[in-house]
């Protein structure tokens, strides 16, 4: 039997955002995950989800953003990208911890890392809709060559993106893959924010973005978000490619809330499996 004596007390969870990633990760958490507990959210309108917060077995409070870090040690981001300086700042500021999956915003808000470090908080970046952050993080003890990313999208999963807006690039249109964008993870942020997090997560993992390359393709065919990543290193070479079935938000991976409620499991785990 478990001794209860030796129990921390529970780590007390926030969440910014019941979007499709918001509200797995709030459901797998009122399912009950060891040692943790929900205990505030923060949306756009309240009033749109009293009902459903209502019927969880422990609804949360809901709270604005800048009253959750009374009430939570962690707070998960799973918001629109403009959102991450007003959630992420007051957790780092005193000593917390603050999972971003719109981790091209930080690109912008790196100064949030320097809070964090000044202050003892720390800021997650899951693998969310990538694969393979552990491998790229260990060879980047050692010394990375070379990372590529390619990523291919259905035209549903690109649409509305700043960068195609801006080079008028009609993509609805197509009828065979186009390449839309060459260049870097840091390009990639400005012209994609809401579509290539996952470039900026691979390249804070490894060389950084300003070397991680990208390209980036709309294929009318395609009914998943495929990114495929290459890495050179003086420690191994290796290839990784993931095909996303879209969430109900089509730019979004369904395995992006899953890989937040694995490492929100790791945190009172008594076996932790990768790193
Ligand atoms: N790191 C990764 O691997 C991935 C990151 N993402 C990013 O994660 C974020 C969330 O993704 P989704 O759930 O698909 O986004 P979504 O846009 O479908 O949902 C975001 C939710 O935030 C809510 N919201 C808007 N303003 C708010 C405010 N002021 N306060 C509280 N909530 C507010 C919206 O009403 C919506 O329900 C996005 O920025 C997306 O780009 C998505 C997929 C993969
Ligand atoms: O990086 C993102 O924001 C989303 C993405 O590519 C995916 O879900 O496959």
């Amino acid at each position: 039997m478990a001794d209860l004596s030796k129990r921390s007390p529970a780590l007390r969870v926030a969440i910014v955002g019941l979007g499709p990633i918001g509200i797995k990760v709030a459901e797998a958490l009122d399912r009950g995950i060891d040692g943790l507990v929900l205990s505030a959210v923060s949306v756009q309108h309240p009033d749109k989800h009293r009902d459903w917060l209502a019927k969880l077995s422990r609804p949360p409070a809901i709270l604005p953003i800048d009253g959750l870090a009374e009430v939570a040690d962690i707070v998960i981001e799973c918001a629109p990208s403009k959102l991450v300086r007003s959630i992420v700042a007051p957790f780092v500021k005193s000593g917390k911890t603050a999972v971003v999956l719109s981790a091209g915003a930080l690109l912008e808000n790196d100064d949030l890392i320097d809070l964090a470090r000044q202050n003892g908080g720390q800021i997650v970046v899951p693998t969310g809709a990538l694969i393979g952050l552990d491998a790229v993080t260990a060879a980047a003890v050692g010394e990375i060559t070379s990372v590529r990313m390619v990523t291919r999208k259905p035209v549903r999963g690109l649409a509305g993106a700043p960068y195609i807006v801006e080079n008028n690039i009609d993509i609805e249109k197509i009828t065979e893959p186009l390449r839309i964008f060459e260049g870097t993870a840091r390009e990639a942020a400005k012209g994609f924010p809401a579509n290539l997090n996952v470039a900026v997560a691979l390249s804070l993992a490894g060389i950084g973005p300003d070397r991680t390359r990208l390209e980036i393709w709309a294929d009318p065919a395609l009914t998943r978000n495929m990114h495929r990543v290459e890495v050179e290193s003086d420690s191994a070479r290796f290839s990784m490619s993931i095909e996303n079935i879209p969430s109900e938000n089509p730019k979004t991976g369904r395995i992006t809330a899953l890989s937040v409620i694995a490492w929100l499991r790791k945190q009172r785990a008594a076996l932790r499996v990768g790193t």
